[in-house]
């Protein structure tokens, strides 16, 4: 079952409000061609919506979702299509077709023919989803041109590049509108369920989302399938708004005008998809006006070719150079009216790891052509306890913390966490399996609230019926950051933000916590601060710390246990008195830094 929060409802209810008004008064109060026109805008939001569940939450452009409307176009179309003309406009269409074609009603062609879109969505969108950032979009544009030749080919079943004529024109404003709503509810709820959340996270930062547990392949295909089906909806409605049609009406003129609609309001909020849609399918209408030479106050005006294009062109250009996240920025516009309460946790008295884990890191090395950055590294880091992992610069520490983390895998040696060999493992499921960390350059997702970036992590762990907005209060409440919980997270000053880190990957209920220089950049009484929160956790949740920091103070005075670390090899392991009398330590390391003193 999908989390649908009442943040979510609020927001569907915000927007389909408007959206039914519209279409009441278009039907019933407005001439036919406005009607038409508030028609063509909730096809439009339809399809727009359908585009934002994707590219809105994975942060990947796609030029494909014009190919998944003239799959639904031509699907619904050929099981709708008027008996009496299809003998006369599909002479050649093959038998088994022709025997279930023609005659349906809208509803039947519309369930078809998102079938159809579907299982398309699904064969494209499963190498697609392992691709991401400029590769994804550049394969959706592939997909795009696919659809589009596939169809020009089929000349049997589609007309080729002759008109598809004959489709029943049932589609009204009233028709256009429950889909339309429907299609906004999915794309309101979506982006805070679970799924849409950890997407958003991957779309701000990937390496940290499968740092907290999300599975960002799994989650860019269902976004994809489920905005296709959206969008392939759309196509189905636009189909018989039409009644007739063509391969080009679904090409990249319609994948320009869909953009231009989701770009201008915003891509990242469904308010965006459908305030951005109104914007240009209004100014649209009054360019080709004006570009097939209207009158205006008794004065006749030349016709301008491309005035509409270059018109929605130049709005695009103006908007980003102004508000480079759209119009509707990006939080939802209910999120803004009616954001919802933060209600404060009491961090968890007890809780995190038993005494019977552990995490052994047996021979481990790394190597990065030729360069030996790791080599035979082999140390346990024990549960409850702070162990510090030191080194000069390009030591290896980063590296190891990557290695044991599964984000570089070791080309040598394993990394046993509770027995099993994390390389074995996906890296998702690293952190789920008890294996929380922070990154050297803070990772956070940016644009997502303080809250949020704990709730992806929480989720990641969070059994059937639990609550993650609670369990990522209580995370919070751990590092002393509750009340800044609906702060975006990039607004956040630089100690709070490692501060985040180490609440998100807490969330993840670790047994072992790798902090890669948690004080880097922090002043004194923040270092303190952080201090007494590594202690509380450590004495609190029993977790088993592995500290990477070049502030030794710190290091000696957290530390139960410290590993050192020289050009890739493990110098020396002990407590923190006999790590200050190792010899080979002073020499390597500590030795350096008093001569430089
Ligand atoms: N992805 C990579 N490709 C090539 N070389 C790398 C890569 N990552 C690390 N290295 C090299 O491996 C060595 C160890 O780097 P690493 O960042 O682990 O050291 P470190 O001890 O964390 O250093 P610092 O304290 O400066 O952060 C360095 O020589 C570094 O240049």
């Amino acid at each position: 079952m999908p989390r649908i929060g009442i943040q979510a409802v609020k927001g569907t209810i915000t927007l389909a409000l408007p959206l039914i008004a519209l279409a009441f008064v278009a039907e019933f109060f407005l001439p036919a061609a406005l009607a038409r026109l508030a028609t063509l805008y909730l096809i439009y939001v339809t399809a727009v919506v359908g585009m934002q569940i994707y590219s809105g939450n994975s942060g990947i452009i796609s030029f494909g979702h014009a190919g998944f409307m003239a799959v639904g176009a031509y699907g619904a179309s050929l099981l709708t299509i008027q008996p009496a003309v299809m003998s006369t406009s599909l002479p050649d269409l093959p038998v088994w077709l022709a025997g279930i074609a023609g005659g349906q009603p809208l509803l039947v062609g519309m369930l078809g023919a998102l079938l159809v879109v579907g299982v398309v969505a699904a064969l494209f969108g499963l190498p697609l989803s392992r691709l991401g950032g400029a590769a994804a979009s550049i394969a959706t544009l592939g997909f795009l041109v696919i659809i589009h030749v596939t169809l020009v080919a089929s000349a049997d079943i589609t007309r080729g590049t002759q008109t598809f004529f004959g489709v029943p024109r049932g589609v009204s404003t009233l028709t256009a509108l429950p889909v339309a709503l429907i299609a906004v509810a999915v794309a309101r709820i979506y982006r805070d369920t679970r799924g849409g959340l950890s997407l958003r996270a991957a779309r701000e930062d990937e390496i940290a989302a499968r740092a907290s547990g999300v599975n960002v392949v799994r989650q860019r295909f269902l976004a994809w399938v489920l905005g296709g089906l959206v969008s392939g909806a759309a196509g189905v409605l636009l189909a018989h708004f039409l009644g007739a049609f063509s391969p080009k009406d679904f090409h990249f003129n319609l994948t320009f005008l869909l953009m231009a609609m989701l770009i201008l309001g915003g891509i990242s909020t469904v308010s965006g998809a459908v305030g951005g849609t109104a914007l240009i399918v209004v100014m649209v209408d009054l360019l080709r006006r004006l570009e097939g030479g209207a009158e205006v106050f008794g004065l006749q005006l030349p016709q301008v070719f491309g005035l509409t294009d270059i018109g929605v062109g130049l709005v695009i250009l103006a908007v980003m150079y102004r508000l480079r996240d759209g119009l509707f920025g990006l939080r939802e516009v209910d999120e803004r009216l009616f954001p919802e309460p933060v209600v404060k946790a009491t961090p968890p008295a007890q809780s995190g790891a038993s005494d019977n884990v552990s995490l052994a890191i047996e021979g481990v090395g790394c190597r990065f052509a030729g360069l030996v950055a790791l080599d035979d590294v082999s140390f346990a880091v024990r549960p409850g306890l702070v162990t510090g992992l030191i080194g000069p610069n390009g030591a290896g520490k980063s590296t190891l913390i990557n290695a044991i983390s599964g984000v570089v895998p070791p080309s040598s040696g394993r990394v046993l966490l509770n027995g099993t060999d994390t390389a074995l493992v996906p890296v998702h499921e690293v952190p789920t399996r008890g294996l929380g960390r922070t990154f050297q350059n803070i990772r956070l997702f940016r644009n997502l609230t303080v809250l949020e970036n704990v709730i992806v992590a929480a989720d990641a762990v969070a059994g059937p019926g639990e609550d993650s907005r609670a369990a990522a209060m209580a995370a919070l409440a751990v590092v002393g950051m509750q009340d800044l919980a609906s702060r975006p997270a990039t607004s956040l000053p630089y100690g709070a933000q490692r501060r985040l880190e180490i609440a998100r990957a807490l969330a993840l209920r670790p047994s072992f916590l790798l902090l890669d220089e948690p004080a880097a950049g922090m002043n004194p009484a923040e270092t303190d601060a952080l201090i007494s929160v590594l202690r509380q956790i450590q004495a609190a949740h029993r977790i088993g710390l592995l500290v990477v920091e070049h502030d030794l103070k710190l290091i000696m005075r957290l530390c139960d246990r410290i590993v050192v670390l020289n050009k890739g090899q493990m110098i020396a392991e002990g407590t923190p008195e006999e790590i200050r009398a190792n010899p080979a330590v002073i020499e390597a390391y500590i030795g350096k830094r008093r001569a430089a003193a």
